[in-house]
């Protein structure tokens, strides 16, 4: 798909617009999410277009659900001519709802031109060091500002923690916790009894896991998430620095999404058996991204499934819960420790109207 970069020359709009990229889970949620709030008083820049892999529609009525919905059970798709379509300008917000290396890209390019961008999608930041490079200078040479809230946490105040931290002098020496929404129901909801892979299927129904699951129970959406965190502290890890533990079968690894759905049971063995371990040592398992100084000064990082002790305090948390703690200067006997809801189309889509929000008020 080729989608060239924004038009460079396009004149500053006399108001902000918003175009949404993706109409799938997280889109539709942001859309309604913006009605609510318009139909609640609050101000805010005018839903100007959507698109998903089908094509672009402008909305030129008081009616982006009916639009989102046309769009939605649109036939054929023509992903490579959408953007011929968009029109987005400086100051404009582009609103990244797609899980799309193609779009992840653009985001350098369109900063560039004078654009916001707010995203979900991790492929921006949460991917190779010269990609997140490219976006902070381009965020650098134009002003314009990168919504990335909903990458981590789906809006818990996780990275404005540590970008405040980090700007208030204190140097972070480990982020540790539960940063998978889907894979923390996974773990809370798992009882060894019931097949895994049913679960699996409750949690990609419900909107927690990734279009694909695999890059939830491979580790690659947390080894996202901790380049992220770890980017926030200041520290310019990149993807091979994380070592990741995968879930997934070798088996199922090469296989069409459809395809794996099928053979998705083939995990149940391989599941039930870690859970029988952890329970005969009277432990929980739960699914563990960090990062640390050790005492040498190494950096390490590691993505994983794990065994914990009840009472430990990375094991507590229900349902979505991600459970993150943060070690620094100040806080380094007593970790800093942020709880809630990690995953869902409600949270995620209220995290990119919070950074559409603050852009609009620097605008
Ligand atoms: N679910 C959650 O709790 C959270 C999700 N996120 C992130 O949100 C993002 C979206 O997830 P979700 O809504 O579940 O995904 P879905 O698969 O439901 O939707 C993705 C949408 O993106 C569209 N899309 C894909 N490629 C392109 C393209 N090249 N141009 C335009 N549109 C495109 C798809 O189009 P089409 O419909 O035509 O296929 C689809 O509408 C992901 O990056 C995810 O990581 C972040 C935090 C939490
Ligand atoms: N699939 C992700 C969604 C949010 O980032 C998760 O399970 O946490």
């Amino acid at each position: 798909m080729n989608v060239s970069p924004l038009r460079a020359s396009h004149p500053v709009p006399a108001s902000q617009r918003i175009t949404l990229l993706g109409t799938g889970t997280v889109g539709r949620a942001f859309v309604a999410r913006h009605v609510a709030l318009n139909a609640r008083g609050m101000t805010l820049p005018p839903l100007a277009g959507i698109a998903n892999t089908r094509g672009f529609s402008r909305i030129d009525c008081d009616c982006p659900n009916a639009v989102l919905n046309q769009l939605r059970d649109s036939e054929a798709p023509s992903a490579s001519e959408w953007i011929a379509d968009a029109v987005f300008g400086p100051g404009d917000i582009v609103v990244d709802a797609s899980a799309s290396d193609v779009i992840a890209q653009q985001h350098a390019g369109w900063l560039r031109g004078g654009a916001h961008v707010v995203t979900a999608c991790k492929l921006g930041a949460g991917t190779s060091r010269v990609r997140w490079q490219d976006i902070r200078d381009a965020q650098a040479e134009t002003g314009a500002r990168y919504g990335d809230s909903a990458t981590v946490g789906a809006g818990l105040p996780l990275l404005r923690t540590l970008r405040e931290l980090a700007a208030g002098g204190d140097r972070i020496t480990a982020v540790a916790g539960v940063l998978s929404g889907s894979l923390a129901y996974l773990m809370n909801n798992f009882d060894g009894m019931r097949p895994f892979s049913s679960f699996v299927h409750a949690a990609h129904a419900a909107g927690y896991t990734e279009p694909d699951p695999r890059d939830d129970l491979s580790g690659e959406d947390v080894r996202r998430k901790v380049l992220i965190l770890a980017r926030a502290a200041g520290l310019a890890l990149d993807v091979e620095d994380v070592q990741v533990d995968s879930l997934v079968p070798l088996g199922l690894q090469p296989l069409s999404r459809a395809a794996f759905f099928e053979r998705l049971p083939e995990i149940d063995a391989q599941m039930r058996a870690k859970f029988a371990r952890a329970h005969k040592k009277g432990e929980v398992l739960k699914h563990i991204g960090r990062f640390e100084f050790l005492t040498d000064g190494t950096l390490i990082a590691r993505v994983g499934l794990t065994s914990l002790p009840a009472s430990h305090a990375l094991a507590a948390g229900a349902g979505t819960d991600n459970r993150v703690a943060i070690w620094t200067d100040r806080y380094c006997e007593n970790p800093l420790v942020i709880q809630g809801p990690g995953a869902g189309p409600e949270v995620t889509a209220g995290a990119l109207l919070d950074d559409v929000l603050t852009i609009q008020r620097h605008h």
